[in-house]
């Protein structure tokens, strides 16, 4: 038997999982909220503040580092590489220290895995990190040729819904073409064609709905007004755009229970501002419909977001029945893919890739 430590650091949450094998042991989502993650200037500055949430799960279940056989972190910003489990490894921790290909709290999943793995002898992991790319060529295409699309969104949770819809469906994931719809932190909205996703929008980046933490795509001009005004910074701008944007912005929090709770108590401005980022979010699942040629076998809602069925989950299913069924899956399966992704290799049905060579392969 193997009993595997999964770290999964979200935008607005750490999520914590042990396994035995397949079977899930204990698990726990910690939230934080905005004005928690202000204080820290950089991605990395979080480091300290996660691992303690980590070292108090641990110590309350009398779990200890060294009682692990591997240690699997969520994949972040590293270069574009193709789906699967990596060895973590020190030129892919060095890379995500620096943020060398972007900021995001996911990075953190490799450095912590890395820092246990080192102390305690332990194999550390990824599995389908945010950067997996299969996006077709044409949807690369910009608009302008200094600027390029970018697959940047929660791989592993998509994937993993998307061959759950499948089964539902009585089909093979690689045999029928979906629109999987995270609706966390950031929200992506992927167009998967027979197993591979041709299309979705940059989570991370200004391209997409906005979102509990991100101002999505913002009119062009009046951003560049705005960065030429002089009156901010480059981090004033960036931090607006990336985690004080959105939900965020508009209603002072990234926590959609409590804007539920608001929209319940009749706050009309909460209610407007949260069905704007379902509209928006709708819009986007028709693009994907466009990308799939209105050959869609089924809409998976997933995320945090996908809880809300009261509101989210009822507007989308207004604005997009007319695609194809939807189907929710509430959350996610993002520990339990992590885990797997590990356990197929210890148990030797899978290599281990190494991010060097992948790195290689694909310049
Ligand atoms: N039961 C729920 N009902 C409605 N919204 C929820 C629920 N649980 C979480 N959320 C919302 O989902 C968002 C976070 O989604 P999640 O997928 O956990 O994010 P992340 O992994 O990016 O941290 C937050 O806005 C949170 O308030
Ligand atoms: C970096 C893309 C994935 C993403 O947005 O994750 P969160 O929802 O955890 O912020």
């Amino acid at each position: 038997m193997y009993k595997i430590l999964v770290i999964n650091p979200g935008s607005t949450s750490t999520k914590l999982a042990i396994f035995n094998d397949e079977k899930l042991i204990s698990s726990e989502t910690i939230r934080y909220s905005a004005e928690e993650l202000s204080k820290f200037e950089r991605l990395i500055d979080q480091y300290e503040f996660r691992i303690k949430t980590i070292e108090e799960f641990l110590s309350k279940l009398g779990y200890h580092y060294e009682d692990f056989d591997a240690v699997v972190g969520r994949g972040g910003l590293v270069r574009p590489i193709p789906s699967g489990t990596y060895e973590v490894d020190e030129l892919m921790v060095e890379e995500l220290k620096q943020s060398k290909y972007g900021e995001h709290a996911s990075n953190l999943g490799a450095v912590i895995a890395y820092e246990i793995s080192k102390k305690y002898n332990i194999p550390a992991y990824i599995v389908d990190p945010v950067v997996v790319d299969e996006m077709q060529k044409v949807a690369k295409i910009s608009g302008h040729p200094l600027f390029e699309r970018k697959s940047i969104f929660h791989a592993l949770n998509q994937k993993a819904v998307a061959r759950k819809a499948a089964e539902r469906l009585g089909k093979k994931y690689e045999e029928i073409n979906l629109i999987v719809v995270h609706m966390g932190g950031g929200i992506s909205i992927g167009a998967h064609r027979n197993g591979k996703v041709i299309d979705v929008n940059n989570a991370l980046d200004g391209d997409g709905p906005f979102t509990p933490e991100r101002s999505g795509t913002l009119p062009l001009t009046q951003l560049v007004e705005m960065c030429f005004s002089g009156k901010y910074d480059y981090n004033f701008i960036r931090k607006r755009i990336k985690g004080n944007g959105g939900l965020v912005a508009y209603l002072g929090t990234n926590n959609a229970m409590e804007i539920q709770q608001r929209i319940n108590q009749g706050d009309k401005e909460a209610e407007l501002i949260y069905k704007a980022m379902g509209y928006q979010i709708a819009k986007w699942i028709g693009k994907m419909a466009a990308a799939l040629k209105s050959e869609v076998d089924a809409i998976v809602l997933t995320g945090g977001l996908a809880y809300d069925e009261k509101y989210m989950v009822r507007w989308l299913k207004e604005y997009v029945s007319f695609i194809a069924p939807v189907l929710v899956f509430p959350g996610g399966d993002e520990e339990k893919a992590l885990a797997m992704g590990a356990l197929r290799v210890l148990r030797g049905i899978e290599k281990a890739k190494i991010y060097k060579e992948e790195v290689q392969k694909s310049v």
